[in-house]
């Protein structure tokens, strides 16, 4: 059977290059082009590349969708910086694309996935909520990508089972004291030297509390969910958003 034609962009980078090694070592997979920041983006389609992932910045990632649903070559992609504006105009995209798949997965590690599906699925049965992400202090976003998504559903989820507001009697603070507002969820961002990227989610209610944790200990963590998404993206056209579509996870 013929290997998937695999490249990556951002391959210089610290999750780019361990998913140059990760593609490598795939016995399935061929790299066929590993890009960094300045090189041309046709070296993607001189080299017949059949799946892209995207693991660069949120300043750069858009571009680079652009090109490769124009061009017909699916994506999995790790940045972070989605907004519904961007989703939009990826979808907009799309739809002249029809038959080309993209990933968006906030996180490629299967603990941080089951992480959000607890946290959704704790979500309503507690008064209060908060997050807390942890991450190295190389970092350029914050909140996480992930953290922001875990809040999104946990909102929604509250919504949808009519939870009161949280209770806060925060009547003064210094900015920034309560984190930020993601839908109505507080979520505080660590930069911590010596740590990599790590979660938890406090939920509250009257004399308990659960607190869902968890750690992303190496960059390995995020492979088999990158040779994951690359193997299913080509056979799912539109637009995929979080791994967990890509997993039983019912
Ligand atoms: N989804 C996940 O599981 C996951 C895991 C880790 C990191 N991330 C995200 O992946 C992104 C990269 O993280 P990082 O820690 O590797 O950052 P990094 O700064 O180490 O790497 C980014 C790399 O992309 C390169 N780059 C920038 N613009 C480019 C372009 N146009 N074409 C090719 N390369 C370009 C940079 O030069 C750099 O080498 C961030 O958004 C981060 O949040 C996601
Ligand atoms: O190291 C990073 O940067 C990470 N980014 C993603 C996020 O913002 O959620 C995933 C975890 C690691």
């Amino acid at each position: 059977m013929s290997k998937l034609r695999v490249a990556v962009l951002g391959a210089k980078g610290r999750i780019g290059s361990a998913a140059v090694r990760a593609v490598e070592a795939a016995d399935d997979m061929e790299l066929v082009a590993a890009l960094g920041r300045g090189d041309k983006l046709e070296t993607l389609t001189e080299n017949d590349a059949q799946v892209v992932v995207e693991l660069t910045t949120p300043g750069s990632v858009m571009g680079n969708l652009d090109f490769c649903i124009r061009h017909g070559i699916h994506a999995v992609v790790g940045t972070t910086g989605w907004t519904d504006e961007r989703l939009a105009q990826l979808n907009t995209w799309l739809s002249a694309s029809p038959e080309t798949g993209v990933l968006i997965a906030p996180n490629f590690s299967i603990g941080a996935v089951l992480t959000m599906k607890f946290a959704e699925q704790a979500a309503r049965y507690f008064e209060s909520v908060e997050v807390i992400e942890l991450h190295h202090p190389n970092k350029v976003d914050a909140p996480s990508g992930t953290a922001t998504r875990t809040a999104q559903l946990i909102a929604e989820a509250r919504r949808k089972a009519g939870c009161a507001p949280q209770p806060d009697a925060t009547a003064t603070a210094l900015d920034g004291a309560r984190g930020a507002d993601v839908d109505g969820v507080p979520v505080h961002a660590i930069r911590l030297r010596g740590l990599l990227a790590h979660q938890e989610v406090l939920l509250g209610g009257e004399g308990e509390t659960l607190t869902i944790r968890h750690d992303s200990l190496h960059h390995s963590s995020f492979m088999p969910g990158i040779l994951l998404g690359a193997r299913r993206v080509a056979t799912t056209p539109g637009l995929t958003f979080g791994l967990e579509h890509f997993l039983d996870l019912n």
